[in-house]
């Protein structure tokens, strides 16, 4: 894996050779062949960073969230500090189980710093990441969870609702009881890649269940 770092530089470099092919007159033929190689360089680059993600993009491969489209597909689900703080732990729990998804694994920790830092890495260049890592590892216990069945990924987003309360739809959970972007409650994987790197950052595959509840065909059947 690249470190965050390096992934910035084949981006800028990335960029760079764009624009630069994009600036070089027509008569300059060298100025422009080299600005393609470089081009092509950087997109090969970029492209080896991007297989380096691949064991999660493989379609039909199976990873630690499951396996994509099928009922063993898994999504990493938090509740954050403000949830388990106004006690909204067994409402949010309620809307996956009523929902169907089946509960693998559920713990209540204080995150480290560097595990809230890594699972927001995305957002490392973002103003709010230093005020976002704080929130979550406050002191208040956050509730780590994985959920399971068909689509939960997808679903998950949508029981949790949009980022920003105020798009969120009022029948989501951020939608009925969030009102801030800084604190919304509940965090959901937004991609198959996504919930395989946040189940193996937050989880053991020990702590895993597997096991059947009891209306598990009835709502996962299809005709
Ligand atoms: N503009 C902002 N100001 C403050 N905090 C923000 C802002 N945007 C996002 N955040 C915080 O960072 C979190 C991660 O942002 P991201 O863009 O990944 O949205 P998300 O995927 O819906 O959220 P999450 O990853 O928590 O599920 C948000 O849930 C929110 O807590």
């Amino acid at each position: 894996m690249l470190s965050h770092a390096t992934r910035q530089a084949l981006r800028v470099a990335s960029r760079q050779s764009l624009r630069a092919l994009s600036s070089v007159p027509a008569r300059t033929a060298t100025s422009r062949a080299s600005a393609t190689l470089a081009l092509g360089t950087a997109v090969a680059a970029y492209g080896l960073y991007e297989s380096s993600k691949a064991p999660a993009k493989a379609e039909g491969a199976k990873t630690i969230a499951g396996e994509k489209g099928t009922v063993s597909e898994r999504s990493f689900v938090m509740i954050k500090p403000d949830g388990v703080s106004r006690q909204l732990v067994g409402k949010i729990v309620s809307r996956f189980e009523e929902r169907g998804y089946k509960l693998v694994a559920i713990k209540s920790l204080t995150p480290s710093p560097a595990l809230a830092k890594e699972h927001y890495i995305d957002l490392a260049s973002r103003p709010f990441y230093g005020g976002l890592v704080k929130y979550i590892t406050s002191g208040t216990p956050v509730v780590a969870m994985v959920w399971e069945g068909k689509d939960i990924i997808r679903q998950g987003r949508r029981i949790v609702g949009a980022t920003n309360p105020l798009e969120s739809d009022p029948g989501s959970v951020r939608g009925q009881y969030a009102v801030s972007v800084g604190r919304n409650l509940i965090h959901a994987s937004d991609s198959f890649e996504s919930a395989t790197k946040e189940i193996d950052l937050w989880f053991s595959e020990a702590e895993l269940s597997s096991y059947e509840p009891t209306a598990w065909g009835w709502v996962m059947a299809d005709n």
